[in-house]
């Protein structure tokens, strides 16, 4: 029998998301996530299937060590990488430009355009690139795939997907609108159908992926129409770090006024801005705790926050014409129910509510949250990027898709 397992890495700037998958059942053999990679210590929590977590801390100073202990891990519980049941390693790979519109084998091209992409995705192209390279080394003889997070989001329009800018200048540069997050704007999207009961063909659907990088979009009938992140992930929604929109000219201001380098200000607007930048928090639960204490900075930040949102809701309200619903998602919209009721409040005149009981229910589960007479469905439906990653990953190597390699 053809091995069924699939192995899959989410390697962001300072963390490794992790989860082993049998796609013969669909079961979960192991999940698991080490943080805070390259700082004073580092932290590694593994869940094998059916058994007690395991966490350590410990010197975890780079990607690649994360990744050799993922591996020990696993071997722990008989599942390490050298099992013969592995099929492939799915790699989630958040910048693919324009040239991958789906999942793809990783060959040597394939890492040479992920590495010449590292310019517009500096704190997370870098992280999946050494993800994959450990892979390789560690099992040289397996399929290696690449599920991007832009290839959703190719359906854009031009009148979506390009700046007004120069048209000549931004040619040259590739300088478009490529959006991030679209594994999970497709699986939610998918789902919030399936919840509804209907065929995704059906329904138009924003999504609100909001978790310490966040994200909107417009998704008419399947098909991605509008997303809030650009050529990089740094526009659109306030986040964790990130500051989103803002006039461009502010960047010109901090470097000719304010005497910042490029890179003082990149490290500004990705690192030190958005909720943290506002307030010293960027964890929703640290900022709710200070709001009930009443601190007067944590409520600002939250306001900015909830503001923006609902700029990008009327905004994808406008851009699909009809909705059939808001859902959202990812770790501050499955778990802050706060930030839900006040992103649509006030929305009453567009068929958007929510009832506050449903809105408090906690669950793992796709549920919806607004009345049960409202116009527009508001919805929360848990993301599970791994899931899909490993889905496509597998589709892939079993040959019932085509791959997107380079053409
Ligand atoms: N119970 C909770 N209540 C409010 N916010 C939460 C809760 N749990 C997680 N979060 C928020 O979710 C964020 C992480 O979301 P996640 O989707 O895991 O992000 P990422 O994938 O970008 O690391 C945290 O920074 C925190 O703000
Ligand atoms: C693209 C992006 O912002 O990803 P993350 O939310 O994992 O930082
Ligand atoms: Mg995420």
């Amino acid at each position: 029998m053809s091995p069924t397992r699939v192995l899959v890495l989410n390697s962001g700037s300072s963390s490794v998301k992790y989860q082993l998958l049998d796609m013969g059942d669909g079961s979960r053999l192991a999940v698991g996530l080490v943080e805070r990679i390259g700082e004073e210590s580092g932290r590694l929590k593994h869940t094998p299937a059916g058994g007690d977590v395991r966490e350590w801390t410990g010197d975890i100073p780079d990607h690649e060590s994360a990744l050799k202990a993922v591996s020990a891990e696993l071997a722990k519980d008989g599942l390490g990488l050298d099992s013969p049941e592995l099929a492939a390693i799915g790699h989630r790979v958040v910048h693919g430009g324009r040239r991958f519109t789906a999942p793809t084998v990783i060959d040597d091209a394939v890492l040479a355009e992920i590495e010449r992409l590292i310019p517009v995705a500096p704190l997370h192209n870098p992280a999946n690139l050494t993800g994959i390279r450990t892979a390789q080394a560690l099992r040289p003889d397996l399929p290696q795939v690449a599920v991007f997070d832009t290839a959703f989001h190719t359906t854009m329009p031009e009148s979506a997907a390009r700046y007004a800018i120069d048209v000549e200048t931004a040619d040259a540069h590739r300088i478009r609108r490529y959006g991030f997050h679209g594994t999970s704007h497709a699986y939610v999207s998918r789902e919030t159908a399936k919840l509804l009961g209907r065929a995704p063909e059906e329904v138009n659907v924003i999504v609100l992926h909001l978790g310490n990088g966040a994200s909107a979009s417009a998704v008419r009938a399947g098909e991605c129409v509008d997303t809030s992140m650009g050529l990089t992930p740094l526009e659109g929604l306030v986040m964790g770090t990130r500051s989103g929109d803002l006039d461009p000219a502010v960047i010109f201001h901090l470097m000719r006024v304010g005497g910042m380098s490029a890179d003082e200000t990149d490290t500004l607007l990705n690192k030190r801005s958005g909720l943290v930048g506002l307030c010293g928090d960027n964890d929703m639960r640290e900022i709710r705790r200070r709001i009930d204490e009443g601190d007067e900075r944590a409520r600002l930040a939250f306001d900015i926050y909830i503001h923006r949102l609902k700029k990008y809701i009327g905004a994808y309200y406008a851009v699909l014409g009809r909705v059939d619903a808001v859902a959202f998602t990812a770790g501050v919209g499955e778990n802050a129910a706060p930030v839900r009721e006040a992103a649509v409040a006030g929305l009453a005149e567009l068929g958007l509510a929510v009832d506050g009981d449903l809105n408090a229910v906690r669950g793992d589960e796709p549920r919806l949250i607004s009345p049960a007479d409202a116009r527009v469905a508001v919805a929360v439906v848990p993301t599970d990027e791994e899931m899909e990653i490993a889905t496509q990953t597998y589709a892939l190597v079993m040959g019932t898709k085509g791959s997107g390699n380079l053409t």
